[in-house]
């Protein structure tokens, strides 16, 4: 049987709503779940392959989007978190019990600061916006993927109407690069 890349994904995607708001993001613990509540829908929600994003079990990517970090609040249970790697750029914030993560925050100098990175399907609210694009595709290898199945892995991504990209989408390598170019002072050339 293919190795699922996510439930999320491996039976087709289900568009979300764009008059979606926001919704409540619970843990897996089976009592004193951890709460997060997102006061907007997420933006650039995509498939990750990169070692350090949260994955349901038996996924080989994780689905994840971002918030203004204004839109997350913590709402019960605050006490069982905690940060899984503060020496990375997103500190994600992850259950202690079942080490689901509720939310990740970037807090040094970085293009995506004041966003935090958040999990959609935690919900059980309908209309989330659907993943746009598979990111650190080849990340997956790093973690004991056989080279040998990037075709089908892509090629699965590609059915179901996700392009594929081995870092992240254009749009937001050109946000991340203009950041970098902006900070140096470099000036862009007239169109
Ligand atoms: N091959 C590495 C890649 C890790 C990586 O750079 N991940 C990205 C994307 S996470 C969400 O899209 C990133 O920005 N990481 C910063 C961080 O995780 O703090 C691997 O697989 O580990
Ligand atoms: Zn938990
Ligand atoms: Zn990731």
């Amino acid at each position: 049987m293919a190795p699922s890349l996510h439930p999320l994904v491996d039976n087709g995607i289900t568009a979300g709503s764009s008059s979606f708001a926001g919704g409540k993001l619970h843990c897996h613990c089976p009592s004193n779940q951890v709460e997060v509540t997102l006061s907007s829908n997420v933006a650039h929600n995509h498939a990750c392959g990169c070692s350090k994003c949260w994955k349901p079990k038996g996924s080989l990517f994780s689905i994840v989007g971002v918030v203004p970090r204004d839109a997350v609040s913590v709402t019960a249970n605050a006490s069982k978190l905690t940060i899984v790697d503060k020496e990375a750029t997103i500190q994600r914030n992850a259950c202690k019990d079942c080490g689901v993560h509720l939310f990740g925050r970037i807090e040094k100098d970085h293009p995506f600061k004041g966003l935090d990175f958040v999990h959609a399907e935690l919900s059980s609210e309908k209309g989330w916006q659907e993943p746009q694009f598979a990111g650190f595709v080849s990340s997956i290898i790093e973690q004991g993927t056989n080279p040998k199945s990037m075709d089908d892995v892509r090629a699965k991504f590609q059915s179901v109407g996700l392009q594929t990209y081995d870092v992240l989408s254009p749009a937001l390598m050109d946000l991340i690069s203009t950041f970098t170019a902006q900070k140096a002072g470099v000036r862009f050339a007239n169109l």
